[in-house]
């Protein structure tokens, strides 16, 4: 198998409209659940789609987030100054993996490993960097995941 015939996370997922369902359904509970609802009072109607326009960029998509919504940066300032604790951010990856399991994200081993992989260290990430007094890199480019050590089992 060469690197060409290896499907993007992205693809695999089943693209935008995959994420975007992940997404909505995923923030209806968000804004529902009494630990973290809180932080999401004011969101922008649109959220579920700007996050869903990041996973994919992430996950190998269209750079959209970078183009149209304004890239890393734009990310990053909505995260400063927040204070997400560790209880919030586990609360936010639990009803994550229940929003990929309830619209049907693929669940085999290597996808599901490698989607948890970049949830887990990008709301790492979201800990640290809301700290009050936290200096993260103000640019960089959106990262790119991919399968890691267990490309995805093709027959
Ligand atoms: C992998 C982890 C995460 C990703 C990829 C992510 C992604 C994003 C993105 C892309 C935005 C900006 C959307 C826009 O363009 O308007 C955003 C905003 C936000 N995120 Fe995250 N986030 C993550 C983790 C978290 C966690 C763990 C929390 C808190 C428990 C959190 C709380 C928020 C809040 C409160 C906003 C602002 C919502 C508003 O518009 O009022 N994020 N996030």
């Amino acid at each position: 198998m060469t690197d060409k015939d290896v499907p993007t996370l992205y693809e695999w997922a089943g693209g935008t409209e995959a994420f975007e369902r992940l997404t909505t359904t995923f923030y209806r509970t968000v804004v529902k659940d009494d630990l973290i609802g809180p932080l999401f009072a004011h969101m922008d109607p649109d959220h579920p789609k700007y996050v869903a326009m990041w996973l994919s960029e992430v996950f190998g998509g269209p750079d959209r987030y970078t183009h149209e919504r304004g890239g890393y940066s734009h990310m990053l300032a909505h995260h400063l100054g927040r204070a997400i604790s560790e209880p919030q951010r586990r609360r936010w990856v639990n009803l994550l993996m229940d929003a990929a399991d309830e619209v049907g994200l693929p669940d085999d081993p290597e996808f599901r490993a490698a989607f948890a992989g970049y949830i887990e260290w990008g709301t790492r990430l979201a800990v640290h960097n809301s700290q009050p007094g936290a200096t993260p890199p103000p640019e960089a480019p959106v990262p790119h995941w991919g399968w890691g050590v267990a490309p995805p089992y093709q027959p």
